[in-house]
């Protein structure tokens, strides 16, 4: 997997160059003796819930990390008070290299770029197959996302109960982005347990969930969870739209092992910071046509050279040119925002 961001180590933070000398560094620097090894499940207004030796430690970061340095999922070292007892703060003062980093920018076009999740291995996106129904351009930039993090990807459809799922698989089935189907009835919920059920496709991983407000995220979640006590909003009849109940990313323990991290219904995901070049990688036998590709091929329909064009005038595989088209759609999705920001519920 490949490795992105915060590459700090324990005796990164507190080195300051030394006043009149520019020695070389050696690893003879300070280090924090006893500095336990701890998993971030949430971030609260600079404060830190850890999970360390087994229990939920709060935590601010050491002055050297800076503001947004430290984001849920991040692997941390901590000093000071590890007890978890009320009123007593521990300070992280690394950050462990990460494996992934999903992210997101304040604007297509670049702008502020904000670490959202790190080490998570699954984006889980999920989608209500009706009310409010299924956006398909935000479905396309969470898988954008994705790939540009170096996750793998999973659509969680929702509510089948209300509309199939398979005129919307339809348009994902040449990415082979895998697909798992939910209905809540009154009892259980379908498509959660058993063979190919979303708990297995979870089992032992670090997934982010991803969707937008009333989606039914945080049913799954709480069934999911035992105690997750995620609040369960009601959609709008008239916009369709939850009321993001959920107000920021956590990460919660299965109890078979691995984490779910739920975050809160997003409303846009600035792609500025995705590298399309990240994005083909996910799709090997795409990157490798568009090696021949002239430098900076945007590989849109129409791209002046591009190798895409050519492999597809050539009778080949028949389900390349579907393969192409798709992936065309995912890059054309990070060009302008999802859709023009609606005002929340309840605002005049
Ligand atoms: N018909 C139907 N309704 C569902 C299903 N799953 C959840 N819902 C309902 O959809 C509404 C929204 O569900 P939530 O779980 O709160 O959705 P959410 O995505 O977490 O929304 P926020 O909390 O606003 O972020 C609730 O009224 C749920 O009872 C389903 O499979 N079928």
């Amino acid at each position: 997997m490949r490795s992105r961001g915060t590459d700090l180590d324990e005796s990164d933070v507190r080195v300051r160059p030394r006043r009149g000398g520019s020695r070389p560094r050696t690893k003879q620097r300070p280090a924090y003796a006893g500095a336990v090894e701890g998993f971030v499940t949430g971030v609260n207004r600079g404060r830190y819930d850890v999970l360390a030796e087994g229990r939920a430690v709060i935590a601010v970061t050491a002055r050297e990390l800076g503001r947004g340095g430290v984001v849920v999922g991040d692997r941390v070292r901590l000093v000071g008070d590890l007890s978890g007892a009320r009123d007593t703060l521990a300070r992280i003062v690394s950050v462990a290299e990460r494996e992934t980093l999903l992210r997101r920018s304040s604007e297509d076009t670049g702008g502020v770029e904000r670490a959202l999740v790190a080490n998570a291995d699954q984006l889980v996106v999920v989608t209500a197959l009706a009310d409010p129904e299924p956006r398909t351009r935000m479905v396309d930039r969470c898988l954008v996302a994705a790939f540009d993090a170096g996750m793998d990807t999973l659509l969680c459809l929702t509510k089948s109960d209300l509309a199939p799922a398979e005129p919307f698989l339809a348009g994902y089935d040449p990415l082979d982005v895998p697909a798992v189907v939910t209905q809540r009835t009154e009892s259980q919920i379908v498509g959660l347990d058993g063979e190919g059920g979303l708990r297995e496709l979870l089992a032992g991983r670090i997934s982010v969930l991803m969707g937008h407000s009333g989606v039914g995220k945080s049913t799954l979640v709480n069934a999911l969870v035992p105690h997750a006590q995620r609040a369960v909003g009601h959609v709008n009849a008239v916009t369709g739209r939850g009321r993001h109940t959920s107000t920021s990313a956590v990460a919660l323990a299965l109890p078979g092992g691995g984490w779910v991290i739920d975050t809160p219904g997003v409303r846009s995901l600035g792609l500025g910071h995705v590298d399309v070049a990240d994005v083909i990688a996910a799709f090997p036998d795409l990157a490798e046509i568009t090696t021949a590709c002239p430098r900076g091929c945007t590989h849109l329909a129409g791209a002046p050279g591009c190798a895409l064009d050519v492999a597809l005038a050539r009778p080949a595989d028949p389900r390349l040119a579907a393969r192409v088209e798709s992936l065309r759609r995912l890059l054309s999705s990070r060009l302008g925002e999802d859709e023009p920001a609606r005002r929340p519920e309840g605002t005049a």
